[in-house]
């Protein structure tokens, strides 16, 4: 065994156990109601209603995202990364062109022990040229295309399409769950929306008891539509208490999860989880996820409809395009500090207590 670089060994406390549980997984959800018995679509609105409060993650089947753009997507990627270092760095994102190629990605600020592919699903994406808040003016990301695998672009873009066909259905049905229209998350993502897709490639790693594929993190979108391989390594943070659970591959299934928006969206109501990805001493690992995102002009905020007096929100309201700006540029600067999370945003207890005193002592 070679020397491992520090920069990949987890604290003692995150380094993961070795011996996973998977017992009690998460919900398994069958979305045939949507297209086969839309009487029976009641019952699937309580079932991702369920999930999502308890969890914050489900698996889904009978989607309808083609097995063939799957396999392709998939097939597609194994070229990509099997190509030498020197060719997949010819897209490599740097701070200039920020979407593309990585091997260096850390995570809470330890390297993670994988390479993306990143791609957005709208391309140019529009996005505010800087974090100043007073700065009105919108930059463009445009995606890089290697040379190899030729067919990747398309394949890519072919798969993006259904991704998003499954997402507008998820967000009908998490909208319907919360007794809000179907389409009420529509309006966030139907110009310029932001969002992302990332081949992930997971190799063999000498030190899986001490280095992670991913560290324990949130996703900052919306939601996230994840395919994974036969391999598993994905540990879902169990609401109910705290232990790692390995989310055992399904095939053919998609992983979905919650994202810090919702999160907000909803004033809490659906949380979204805590998970990260464990790495194989033998096996190599694929997974792709879709990160669901709105366009950058979005102001995150509570929805007035879920919230009252009694439940006040709980967020002060963010611009979606500067926080996506403020993250990519710490993911070039290699600082020794947190990136920007939604709990800067969340309005102290002890404030929402005072809103509420002030409330009852007006209607008295
Ligand atoms: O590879 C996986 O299973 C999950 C990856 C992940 O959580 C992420 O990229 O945000
Ligand atoms: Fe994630």
């Amino acid at each position: 065994m070679g020397e491992v670089d520090p920069a990949f060994i987890q604290d003692a406390e995150h380094r993961p156990k070795l011996s996973p549980i998977e017992a009690e997984g998460i919900p398994l959800i069958d979305l045939s109601p949507l297209t086969n018995s839309p009487d029976a679509i009641e019952g699937l609105v309580s079932e991702i209603g369920e999930a999502c409060k308890n969890w914050g993650f489900f698996q889904v089947i009978n989607h309808g995202v083609p097995l063939e753009q799957r396999k392709k997507i998939e097939d597609a990627s194994r070229r990509f990364f099997a190509q030498r270092s020197e060719e997949k760095r010819k897209v490599r994102r740097d701070a200039v062109k920020v979407i593309g190629y990585y091997d260096t990605e850390h995570t809470k600020n330890v390297r993670d022990w994988k390479e993306v592919f990143d791609f957005s699903v709208e391309d140019p994406t529009l996005i505010p040229a800087s974090t100043d808040p007073d700065d009105n003016e919108v930059s463009k990301w445009y995606n890089q295309w290697p040379e190899y695998p030729s067919d990747l672009r398309e394949i890519c873009e072919e798969y993006a399409k259904e991704t998003q066909k499954l997402a507008y259905k998820l967000l009908e049905l998490i909208a319907l769950s919360l007794g809000l229209p179907a389409d009420r998350f529509y309006g966030f993502f139907k110009d310029h929306q932001t969002s992302f897709i990332r081949l992930n490639h997971y190799p063999p790693c000498p030190v899986p008891h001490l280095a992670l594929g991913v560290g324990r993190h949130k996703d900052t979108i919306a939601l996230t539509i994840l395919a994974q391989d036969d391999v598993g390594g994905l540990e879902v943070k169990r609401k109910s208490d705290g232990e790692w659970i390995r989310v055992k591959p399904t095939p053919n299934a998609y992983i979905i999860n919650v994202g810090d928006i919702i999160q907000v969206w909803t004033n809490d109501r659906y949380e979204s989880v805590e998970h990260r990805v464990i790495v194989n001493p033998e096996k190599e690992r694929f997974s792709i996820p879709c990160f669901f995102s709105p366009a950058h002009y979005t102001m995150v905020k509570p929805l007035e409809e879920l919230t009252s007096e009694k439940n006040p929100a709980r967020y002060r309201a963010y611009n979606w395009g500067k926080f996506l700006v403020t993250r990519k540029g710490s993911n070039f600067r290699k600082l020794n500090v947190e990136n920007i999370q939604i709990y800067h945003f969340k309005i102290p207890d002890s404030e929402l207590a005072d809103r509420f005193e002030e409330t009852l002592s007006i209607n008295k």
